[in-house]
């Protein structure tokens, strides 16, 4: 039997799926791994627990499909994005990789808007501002603060791209996310030279850039014996965990708009052309689609914010088998509104719309009245408003918005998809196989083993979309209320933030 793999390196864990051509899952398996944050503000991970993960769900994922090693054809890589995997000559990781959802580079961001002579000059090189989460300030900041470490570093990878690098023996990236390093021409789909000349880095820092669907390189021999596979099985470009999420939702083409529910919240559109939002709020990157470009407002701390009030404050649902599920019917027995209670998920700053790494978490309006019901019932909304936070500029840039399709962990839950519908007011649908990213690389793979001729054939032959959610007038109504109050309280507490930031670091390091 012919299969393919798709094998997404998320921030909380690896999931692997094996497909068959025409799209059917025929197995997965997961694997997780822990995020440090030796200080604040700092996230990190080590790239080799990332690969025992993959060797561990590539295995069990493949024998509980029941498939002999040359059965799978070929390998897609999605993961998360604009992590930094710092490399020496001889391949060894120099430090702990630096993740998307780190805020440590607010200087370096301001360097490297002033080095590339301004913002305007910036967006209009690599269609981007300069923002904390992305590679390149990761990159000046190891400059900037571990010179040995700099000194030693030869390659700077992304993490799917190091796995690849493990399997493949290749340094290779592709376009959707090489896009969120800021080191892209986006427009033009390759490194931007102008850009690294003014930063002074070597363009031999990055690996060789490909389309998503290439074939970038086949299983070393080593690989192949360790994940119990052949030398034949090709490994695709893949994409960033946004754009394969993308490709599994089937958003190739206008008009959807798919929304994840991951530890971050991302709210992603479809583009023929590379456009820019004025203000620098929606990121601008290479759809891992041939020839088109996303556009996406990213939330930080999403289904994230539902984690830590999961680890915080319900440790006695631990020995629950669905801890959220539990958390989100305790939510359902409160009002919409959670009885004026509000609560802000910048739990580790913040992208879009606040670019602000110093913004905090933070519950408005509680009384004793309140219960934990009505705290995670907060917590549901809050994240819901910040993604409507991300659609409206959507909106505003004159996208018509269709249909929403849902997609991550937290999309598993209909109450929290009914949410979406009645906070965004629009019809939102789940997928048949929300598989995710993972079931957008295993495509990729699949039309790079020539299974398809297209990505867009392969997503109009396999993905299919399952309930469609209408908003309730009653609750809309409700939360269209509620959208302006909410709007108002981060600009409230904006100087705050600052000062509690300013409060909580070491007088030494101040
Ligand atoms: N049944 C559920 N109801 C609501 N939220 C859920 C449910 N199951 C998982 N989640 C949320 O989804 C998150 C995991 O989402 P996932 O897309 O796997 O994240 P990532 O890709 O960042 O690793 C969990 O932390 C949790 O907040
Ligand atoms: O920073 C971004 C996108 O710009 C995040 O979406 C990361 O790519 C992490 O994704 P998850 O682990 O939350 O899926």
């Amino acid at each position: 039997m012919r299969a393919l793999l798709g094998i997404d390196i998320g921030t909380s864990g690896t999931k692997t799926i094996a497909i068959n051509p025409a799209g059917e899952v025929l197995a997965q398996a997961s694997a997780a791994y822990p995020c440090h944050h030796p200080k604040p503000l700092w996230s990190e991970q080590d790239p080799e627990d990332w690969w025992r993960a993959v060797v561990e769900t590539v295995r069990g994922a493949v024998k509980k499909a029941g498939l002999k090693p040359a059965d799978v054809a070929g390998i897609g890589l999605s993961g998360q994005m604009h992590g930094s995997v710092f490399l020496d000559r001889e391949g060894q990781v120099v430090r702990p990789a630096i993740l998307w959802n780190d805020q440590r580079t607010a200087a370096e961001c301001e360097e490297i808007e002033s080095l590339a002579g301004g913002r305007k000059r910036l967006v209009k090189m690599v269609s981007n501002p300069a923002l904390t989460g992305f590679t390149a300030p990761k990159i000046l900041w190891l400059r900037n603060n571990e010179p040995k470490n700099f000194e030693r570093t030869a390659t700077v990878l992304l993490p799917k791209d190091d796995v690849r690098r493990r399997l493949t023996g290749e340094l290779a990236t592709e376009v959707s996310d090489a896009s969120g390093t800021l080191l892209l021409d986006v427009a033009q789909r390759k490194w931007s030279a102008p850009l690294l000349g003014k930063l002074g880095l070597d363009a031999d820092l990055l690996p060789r850039c490909y389309e998503s669907e290439e074939v970038t390189g086949t299983l070393t021999r080593d690989a192949a014996q360790k994940l119990g596979l052949t030398t034949d099985c090709v490994v695709v470009g893949g994409a960033g965990d946004c754009a394969a999420g993308a490709i599994g939702n089937g958003v190739v083409m206008p008009g959807i708009v798919s929304t994840s529910l991951g530890t971050s919240g991302v709210v992603f559109v479809y583009s023929d052309t590379p456009e820019t939002d004025p203000e620098g709020r929606l990121h601008t990157f290479c759809h891992a689609v041939r020839g088109k470009w996303h556009m996406m407002g990213v939330t930080l701390s999403a289904a994230g914010s539902l984690q830590w009030f999961a680890d915080a404050l319900a440790k006695d649902l631990s020995r629950e088998k669905d801890v959220f599920a539990r958390l989100v019917e305790e939510a359902e027995a409160t009002p919409p509104g959670a009885d004026g209670l509000f609560f802000l998920p910048y739990l580790t700053g913040e992208r879009t719309p606040h670019a602000d790494p110093l913004a905090r978490g933070a519950f408005v309006g509680l009384t004793p009245a309140h219960t934990r019901g009505h705290m995670v019932r907060a917590v549901l909304e809050g994240v819901t408003y910040s993604l409507r936070d991300c659609l409206d500029i959507i909106r505003e840039m004159g996208v018509s918005v269709r249909q929403i399709r849902a997609t991550g962990g937290g999309a598993k839950s209909p109450a929290w998809r009914q949410m979406q519908a009645d906070v965004l007011a629009a019809r939102v649908s789940a997928m048949q196989a929300d598989e995710g990213p993972a079931m957008g690389v295993a495509l990729l793979a699949a039309v790079g083993c020539g299974e398809y001729k297209s990505i867009r054939e392969a997503c109009d032959a396999v993905v299919r979309t399952a309930d469609g959610l209408k908003p309730d007038a009653k609750r809309r109504k409700h939360y269209d209320r509620a959208m302006p109050v909410y709007r108002q309280l981060y600009p409230s507490l904006k100087n705050s933030f600052a000062a509690i930031a300013e409060l909580s670091t070491p007088a030494k390091r101040r």
